[in-house]
């Protein structure tokens, strides 16, 4: 499946949740307008059963599913494409398992520098961030605005920002250049169907 352009790139929520709840909150975030998902988990209990329904569930809406870190887990479970940060496995691994058409989306933190190597290499989409505090990810090192213009610029494949994103602050970050925005808190912690939408309809007020 194809990474969408723009939009709202939902990442999933998982501490001290049940499968269940996580499964429902990713559908109720769709519904609400994400055209991306990514499963992202860091105390996985059962993943291979989680995984699996959401990218059951993702498909049926014809939303792509990522996963966080996992080449392998993305292949068992035959879900879209992975994404890589600075301490996971490259790229060149990643095609080699998955094969060309996975998305393969990367962390760049604030280097342009990196974004232009990965992008080269063949990387799907770069993200940057984080640009605010983030409670999901309290010790992510913060990411300049400026970054977001100068990689308008110089790159062509689609800008994900990240970090402490919220339906107040999104819009800055879309008219710097980002084109999606990759959100856990601002909407896993709320009313989360209303939040989604309201991330989606910031998308109509992008300047041109
Ligand atoms: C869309 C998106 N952007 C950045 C990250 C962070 O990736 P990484 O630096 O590998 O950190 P972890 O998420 O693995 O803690 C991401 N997952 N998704
Ligand atoms: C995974 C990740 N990488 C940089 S910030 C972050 C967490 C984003 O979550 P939130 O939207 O709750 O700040
Ligand atoms: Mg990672």
């Amino acid at each position: 499946m194809k990474f969408p352009e723009r939009g709202l790139y939902a990442i999933t929520q998982t501490d001290n949740k049940s499968a269940e709840t996580v499964i429902d909150e990713v559908g109720a975030a769709i519904k609400g307008g994400a055209v991306a998902v990514q499963y992202r988990d860091k105390n996985p209990q059962d993943q291979h059963f989680l995984g699996g329904e959401l990218v059951r569930l993702c498909h049926q809406y014809g939303v792509p599913l990522i996963i966080n870190d996992d080449i392998e887990l993305a292949a068992t479970l035959g879900a879209d494409g992975v994404h890589l940060g600075k301490d996971d496995s490259d790229i060149i691994q990643a095609k080699n398992r998955l094969g060309s058409d996975a998305i393969i989306g990367v962390s760049c933190y604030n280097s342009i520098d990196r974004a232009l190597n990965l992008q080269n290499q063949g990387a799907t989409y770069v993200a940057f961030g984080r640009f605010f505090s983030s409670s999901s990810k309290p010790l992510a090192a913060p990411a300049d605005i400026e970054t977001l213009q100068h990689a308008k610029h110089l790159l062509h494949i689609p800008i994900v920002a990240i970090g402490g994103i919220l339906p107040e602050n999104g819009l800055h970050l879309l008219n710097a250049g980002a084109d999606l925005l990759a959100v856990i808190g601002g909407l896993f912690d709320t009313q989360l169907q209303q939040s989604a939408a309201n991330y989606h309809a910031l998308f109509h007020h992008k300047s041109p």
